[in-house]
């Protein structure tokens, strides 16, 4: 059994496991698992930019009266960050289900036989899970979900930052994309960009 990870500061003293190594639901059988790790002696990867280690995040509580998340946590640079670099990993649990009630699930790779696979942060994850989309906060995203292996071939949804540095203090901001507020609420719809 793998050692339980130090929590990094601010994680919400709640339900939720820090993790920094993903976890592989049962759901995922082997081959896909093979797959999605990079091949039969590897094992999941601890991401390099976890907690305590080089960690450019660090999570926040939001209190700001406009911001639309106020009352929740988001994801905020802690030193300058350079455009177009990796800010860090998306962990959580990766399963073969629908899980279309998770507030957290990424979708991680389809195959052409229709497997889904996602990464779902909302019961264990990273900082990662923190982070919250533009809308209602700025004008555009200042970072991107990237889907990449690691050096040691493993199969990673990351938050890389966009074509401008994001400076030290800022809030990390991506976009979810319009299918995910439709799906949530009708509310938004009038608001979403084409384009994202
Ligand atoms: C992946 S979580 C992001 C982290 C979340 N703020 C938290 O503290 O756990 C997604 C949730 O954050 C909130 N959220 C993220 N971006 C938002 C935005 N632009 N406007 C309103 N709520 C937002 C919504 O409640 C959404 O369901």
């Amino acid at each position: 059994m793998s050692p339980i990870p130090r929590q990094p500061p601010s994680w919400p003293n709640s339900h939720v496991q820090y993790i920094n190594t993903p976890r592989y639901h049962p759901s995922v059988l082997g081959p896909m698992r093979i797959f999605l790790i990079g091949g039969t002696n590897s094992a999941p990867q601890k991401t390099s930019t976890s907690f305590p280690s080089t960690s450019p995040v660090r999570i926040r509580r939001i209190s700001e009266p406009s911001h639309p998340a106020r009352g929740q946590n988001g994801l905020f640079a802690f030193r300058k960050i350079p455009s177009r670099s990796h800010i860090i990993d998306y962990i959580g649990e990766v399963h073969c289900q629908n899980r279309a009630d998770s507030d957290y699930d990424l979708s991680l790779f389809r195959s052409q036989d229709g497997d889904n696979v996602g990464v779902d942060a909302s019961a264990m994850g990273n900082e990662a899970r923190f982070v919250n989309d533009y809308r209602g906060i700025r004008g555009k995203p200042n970072a991107v979900f990237v889907e990449n292996r690691t050096p040691q071939g493993e199969l990673r949804i990351s938050i890389w930052s966009s074509t401008d540095p994001i400076k030290k203090g800022d809030e990390i901001l991506v976009s979810y994309g319009k299918s995910w507020w439709r799906s949530r609420t009708a509310q938004f719809t009038d608001t979403i960009p084409d384009s994202t």
